[in-house]
């Protein structure tokens, strides 16, 4: 008793910024930017937020699933981006779809969000209790980047994706391995918010953009991105050869190139498309995912095993093997 995934979707903001349209704003280059990171452009948001994002890409979703918003059981947005504290993006989305038989929530958990809500929906619907339940990856970045540090302003791009899960007897799911470490949360930081009012004390500190130990966190990818999915191929009893796809967050190039070699599997298994994306954060993995749909890379109902894996802020990381 579970879910298959039934359809995907995705959508990205019209505009696209090259890497030379920033090189005008800022001192950068296209050359430095594609090499160190495998970015070539991004999609940024002109007016949409992470709530517009998620529900055209939830229309999508219905579209594909062939099913209308009043079938939905719930609704969960993955997003370190919301449009507000209060109401959750997900709600936002419930009412931008007409999705009023839902519940719907918002999970932040950085880069790693999409990997966490997936496997809070597939976990949700082993109870039985629901049919379809949409879970979406979203972010509008270019809020919360620093548009006066290129060392991080260069790396991020606004998108959304997500999926359609629908209440099956043999379950998708096949293993998953997630993690956090709170102990390394200066790594990635954005958007503190700092108690304030006539009773306080008001002398701590406040940080309205995001940033990043770039280091740190790449060498905490390094480290720990191998060793999920080996955990997580260990705890499905997978071999090497039963992955059709690896589905990595899209934080860089270069990075999957060295978890490619570090976890010895053939990075022609990584699907990547940073180059025309940036790093999107919760919504690399469901944009991902659809493009490799939508060209027919992989394909839904074919039993094909799919690892995704998702790290960054928090720190967060996991990896999740579902089948097709
Ligand atoms: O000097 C260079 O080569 C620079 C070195 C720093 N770089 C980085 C560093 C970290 C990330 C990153 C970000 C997230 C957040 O989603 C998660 C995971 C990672 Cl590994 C991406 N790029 C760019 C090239």
């Amino acid at each position: 008793l579970g879910s298959k995934i039934s359809a995907t979707g995705h959508y990205l903001p019209e505009q696209v910024i090259s890497n030379d349209d920033l090189s005008k704003i800022m001192d950068t280059s296209d050359e430095w930017i594609s090499k160190r990171t495998g970015i070539r452009s991004r999609h940024i948001s002109k007016d949409e937020n992470t709530s517009d994002l998620s529900s055209k890409a939830a229309v999508k979703i219905l579209q594909n699933g062939n099913i209308t918003a009043d079938q939905l059981d719930f609704i969960i947005v993955a997003t370190m981006t919301p449009d507000a504290l209060s109401p959750s993006t997900a709600c936002l989305v419930q009412e931008k779809i007409g999705a009023v038989n839902a519940f719907c929530f918002d999970i932040n958990a950085a880069c790693s969000g999409f990997v966490y809500a997936l496997s809070t929906g597939l976990h949700m619907m082993q109870s039985g209790l629901y049919q379809y339940g949409m879970i979406i990856g979203a972010e509008t970045m270019s809020k919360v980047v620093n548009w006066e540090d290129r060392s991080t302003a260069v790396l991020f791009g606004d998108g959304a994706g997500g999926l359609l899960l629908e209440r099956t007897e043999d379950d998708c799911f096949v293993a998953e391995a997630i993690h956090s470490d709170g102990g390394r949360h200066m790594a990635l930081v954005a958007n503190t918010m700092k108690v304030e009012n006539p009773y306080g004390d008001s002398s701590q500190k406040e940080q309205a953009f995001l940033t990043m130990d770039g280091r740190a966190i790449f060498d905490f990818a390094i480290r720990s991105v191998p060793s999920v999915i080996r955990e997580v191929m260990e705890k499905g009893n997978l071999s090497d050869g039963d992955l059709k796809k690896i589905l990595a967050h899209q934080a860089n190039v270069r990075l999957l190139e060295a978890i490619s070699k570090k976890v010895k599997l053939p990075f022609s298994l990584f699907a990547t498309n940073i180059a025309e994306t940036g790093n999107t954060s919760a919504a690399s993995i469901p944009i991902l995912l659809d493009q490799l749909v939508q060209t027919k890379e992989i394909q839904l109902g074919t039993k094909d095993k799919v690892l995704m894996t998702g790290f960054g802020g928090g720190l967060t990381w996991g990896a999740i093997v579902v089948s097709l």
